[in-house]
């Protein structure tokens, strides 16, 4: 796989190298009008200054272990280093279906531990909502997050509630595959780099997701290392952002951008936590429709179809029926 070096504010990145162009990410303090414009008009920003987890940028590995407590950690290994997210509720009617990753619990410092162990085979990453079975140093730290900047967000913008905080700590080299999701994100990054690859979602028709009632709904099918541009032939050109997400930093990632996340190597392990929100509802719709409701709508049309036909192995064939030699 090909590699390039890339240079942020004197640091550098070894990055891998894909066949799609992009631009960079704006990176703006959160209090500039300009990144507010881009927050209220669902553009992605990497913002600076916010400290929305500033109470947390002591943690590290050591510290979450004194203070994580002994409860349970969903930790998912990959042979590959890659980790496509599975709907495990749809597992039932996809039989074939092999789960790319393995899923097991531990503790925090069970995780710790074989995070040191040189002889892993499978790179590690642990995906755990911050629950109350957490220690009393880390509520402290949880609770002084500037709630105020996050809620004045959230306000201003008519989010819905925020539903998760999800705490990330990858290994180096740890890759979350280009998906969308349906909820606000704001994504901070406590330590270790992460690169974002983000493709807004009018390249839907590029990306070529699963169908919606597939393990892997809401992921691109895509392989960016090696794409099928016989069965994928948009990907030939999509066009995408991309940007480093450093310690301090918050990315706003809009519902329904598409993202690819790279832990990057030789800056340790990665250590995130999102802050997911609800849509804000629409209340009168405006036209033209922005990208991200034209995709609600295909969503929703694939599910009632779905449903309706309450028989997946027909779903191709109807759809195809539905367009070919009409719409094509
Ligand atoms: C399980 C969530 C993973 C995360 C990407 C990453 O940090 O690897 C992401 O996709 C998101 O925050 O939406
Ligand atoms: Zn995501």
């Amino acid at each position: 796989m090909a590699t390039e070096t890339i240079k942020v504010n004197s640091r550098e990145f070894v990055v891998k190298k894909y066949s799609f162009p992009t631009e960079q990410i704006p990176r703006l303090d959160y209090q500039d009008k300009k990144a507010e414009k881009l927050i209220e008009n669902g553009q992605p920003v990497i913002l600076t200054g916010s400290d929305l987890v500033g109470s947390a940028h002591h943690w590290d590995i050591g510290y979450l272990c004194s203070n994580l407590g002994s409860g349970q950690y969903t930790v998912y290994s990959s042979a590959d280093g890659k980790f496509k997210y599975y709907d495990d509720k749809k597992l039932t009617q996809n039989k074939q279906f092999k789960p790319p990753t393995t899923q097991t619990d531990m503790t925090f410092q069970e995780f710790a531990a074989k995070l040191k162990r040189k002889d892993n085979k499978e790179l590690m990453y642990l995906q755990q909502p911050l629950n109350d079975t957490v220690g009393t140093r880390i509520v402290m730290d949880f609770t002084n997050f500037n709630w105020g900047w996050a809620n004045e967000t959230q306000k201003k913008n008519h989010w819905g509630p925020m539903t998760s905080n999800l705490l990330l700590v990858g290994m180096e080299g740890v890759i979350t595959p280009a998906h969308y999701d349906e909820q606000e994100n704001l994504f901070a990054q406590i330590q270790g780099y992460k690169r974002f690859l983000l493709f807004d979602p009018s390249q839907f028709e590029c990306m070529y997701p699963y169908p919606i009632y597939h393990p892997h709904d809401r992921q691109s099918q895509v392989d960016f290392d090696n794409p099928d541009l016989t069965k994928f032939p948009n990907f030939a050109n999509v066009k995408g952002y991309e940007g480093i997400v450093g310690p301090r930093d918050v990315l706003y990632l809009p519902m329904y951008w598409w993202h690819q996340v790279e832990s990057l190597h030789g800056h340790g392990e990665t250590i995130s936590i999102t802050f997911w929100y609800k849509a804000a509802p629409t209340v009168k719709v405006v036209y033209p429709l922005t990208s991200g409701q034209k995709v609600a709508i295909m969503r929703n049309i694939e599910k009632m179809i779905a449903e309706a036909l309450n028989d997946n192995e027909s779903m191709p064939s109807f759809m195809q029926a539905m367009v070919q030699g009409r719409y094509t």
